[in-house]
């Protein structure tokens, strides 16, 4: 449906390719350079494995396509993307669970510091890893009034690792993070407004999409360089901890997972969704 609106609404997409398995759509409209990736998993979009692989591969893509602005939204009906599966957190596979950590580090670092502007527009909840991958663009058009954004790892007993807190901190600053954190807070699209994390709300998608294309055309008369220099400046701070950590992050995610305690509330979890 999302699709359909976005192709009908320039006219001038050349390049329009589904990636394997068409969990992801991207298009490019040529004239512009804005690519529109369109996350397509349903029922919720959640992030295994075989997601991530694609999503970096598709960021990788757009690296060498040039582009100059993305738009990262979703195909679903109510639902940005709700997180990392939390089924592969039930009894993991040691193995596995480490290449999911580590292609989601990756694929955050890629997103983070893309060189080229990107606007998340959230038409859907957005919990957990959902809402990271909202935080990790430039910018966020959140519709509403009705869906959900937040970092709500402690809800399931888990610990946000250290790089989604330190982009949270970066998007709403310390102490709203460390309640938001702590807390497991889920906030509304108009309460995510008043604390900075998203920047616009608005009543509908095509409204959203058309507020994200203003967002990027600001950059046509940037310099590329000039733009992607200062992001850097910017966001080396956020990233270089995770950089520096990327075996010492990954051991506590895969020991922590594997505790006990942290299974019986995950299974705890899972059932009360199934509820
Ligand atoms: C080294 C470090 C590197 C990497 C990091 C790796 C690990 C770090 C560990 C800690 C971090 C974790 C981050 C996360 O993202 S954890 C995921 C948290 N997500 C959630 O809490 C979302 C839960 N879901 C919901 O709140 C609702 O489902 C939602 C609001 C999204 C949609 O509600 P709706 O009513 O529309 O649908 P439901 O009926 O609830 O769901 C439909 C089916 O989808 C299943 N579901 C939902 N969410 C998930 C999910 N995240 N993973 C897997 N499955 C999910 C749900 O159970 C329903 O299934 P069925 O009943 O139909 O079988």
């Amino acid at each position: 449906m999302l699709r359909r609106y976005i192709l009908n609404k320039t006219n001038t997409f050349i390049n329009y390719r589904y990636a394997s398995q068409s969990m992801l759509q991207s298009t490019i409209d040529d004239k512009l350079g804005i690519a529109t990736l369109v996350m397509n998993k349903p029922p919720v979009n959640s992030l295994n494995l075989e997601f991530l692989e694609e999503i970096k591969s598709q960021l990788t893509q757009f690296k060498n396509d040039k582009i100059r602005g993305m738009i990262l939204t979703s195909d679903l009906q109510k639902i940005f993307c709700a997180g990392l599966d939390i089924t592969e957190f039930s009894n993991p596979n040691p193995e596995r669970l480490s290449k999911i950590c580590t292609t989601f580090q990756d694929t955050w670092l890629a997103l983070y510091l893309t060189q080229f502007p990107t606007v998340a527009v959230i038409n859907g909840h957005s919990p957990a890893g959902g809402c990271l991958l909202a935080m990790s663009c430039d910018y966020r058009v959140m519709v509403g009034p009705n869906y959900t954004i937040g970092l709500n790892e402690t809800k399931l007993g888990i610990v946000a690792p250290k790089w989604f807190q330190d982009c949270m901190v970066a998007v709403i600053g310390q102490r709203k993070a460390e309640v938001s954190l702590t807390t497991g807070k889920m906030y509304t699209t108009d309460q995510a407004l008043q604390i900075g994390l998203v920047d616009e709300s608005v009543p509908d998608v095509d409204n959203a999409i058309n507020k994200g294309i203003q967002f990027l055309n600001n950059f046509q008369k940037i310099s590329p360089w000039a733009y992607k220099m200062t992001k850097d400046i910017r966001r080396q701070p956020t990233v270089q901890w995770l950089i520096d950590n990327k075996q010492k992050d990954l051991d506590f995610v895969v020991k922590s997972m594997m505790s006990p305690n942290v299974q019986k509330s995950i299974g705890l979890y899972l059932q009360s969704l199934k509820k």
